[in-house]
């Protein structure tokens, strides 16, 4: 067997190889006032990944996912413990300018949410904040090629200047991965990034997650197992605030461990 087989055959396995993490967090705590939605979670994310969380309503998915670039922060009474790593680096120690941890995390939400500006303003909206371009074309040349990445360009390369939100719904949330790209980022977090879409949009997006993951790391919120299993290479499934089971997609999906992940799989409870 030459060695790329080999090397394919371990990465198919998804167990003896070698991972690279770009985050670690360790026995992550998050209280809403009194209520601990999140409980001593500790999860590594690979890197060049596609990782879903999965888990029935309420079990903490989208809490976790927010400690990732500090999101929580800008909840009142919301309280984040542990240590969360990115590139080994506490990014809740003081001194962290959660601007540029927020560009380097970048974040797409469940619905889209383009500014009230032009198709083009949205996506030169970061990149002018943190002086990404030194001049007028190098801002063409990095808001052209996020919509590229974005697979939105070719649909509005001739009305880049009209209004993001006269958009469809499924391209208003390629412009908001768009825009997300504009600041370079290494990580993309998406909650729930295809609930407000039709199943043509929830393809396209979908496709998108495939090809961007050979440069970022994605890490999803889904209630869709199907999308889970499409998209993802890691799952991690959440109930009442804690990690049950995280592996490979394919053996939390055929072969879970703990019968709260089988429940769940098999739609017996969530
Ligand atoms: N902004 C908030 N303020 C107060 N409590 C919150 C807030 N957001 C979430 N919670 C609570 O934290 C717990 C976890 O909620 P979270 O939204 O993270 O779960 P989830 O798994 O993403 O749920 P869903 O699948 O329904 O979106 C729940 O008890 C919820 O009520």
């Amino acid at each position: 067997m030459n060695v790329q087989i080999q090397a394919e055959k371990s990465a198919n396995a998804g167990m003896d190889v070698a991972e690279e993490f770009v985050i670690e967090t360790r026995n992550v705590d998050v209280f809403y006032g009194d209520n601990h939605a999140i409980k001593g979670v500790s999860l590594n994310i690979p890197k060049h990944q596609v990782t879903a969380l999965i888990g029935p309503s309420g079990c903490g998915k989208s809490t976790y996912l927010r400690c990732l670039n500090r999101m929580n922060d800008t909840i009142e009474g919301c309280r984040v413990e542990g240590e969360i790593l990115l590139d080994g680096l506490d990014i809740y120690a003081s001194g962290v300018d959660e601007v540029l941890l927020r560009a380097r995390v970048g974040m797409v939400f469940q619905k889209p949410n383009p500014f009230p500006k032009s198709i083009y303003d949205n996506v030169a909206y970061g990149p002018r904040i943190h002086g990404l371009a030194a001049n007028k074309d190098e801002l063409d040349d990095i808001v052209l090629t996020s919509l590229e990445r974005a697979g939105l360009l070719k649909e509005v390369q001739d009305r880049l200047h009209s209004m993001g939100t006269g958009l469809s719904g499924g391209q208003q949330q390629r412009l908001c991965i768009a825009r997300a790209l504009a600041v370079r980022p290494e990580i993309i977090l998406m909650d729930e990034p295809c609930s407000a879409l039709d199943p043509i949009a929830t393809a396209k997006v979908e496709e998108l997650i495939d090809e961007l993951k050979e440069n970022y790391t994605i890490i999803i919120v889904t209630h869709s197992m199907q999308q889970a299993a499409r998209v993802s290479q890691k799952t991690a499934f959440f109930h009442l605030g804690d990690v049950v089971e995280s592996g490979p997609t394919e053996k939390v999906f055929t072969s879970p461990e703990d019968e709260r992940t089988q429940g769940y799989i098999t739609g017996r409870f969530g």
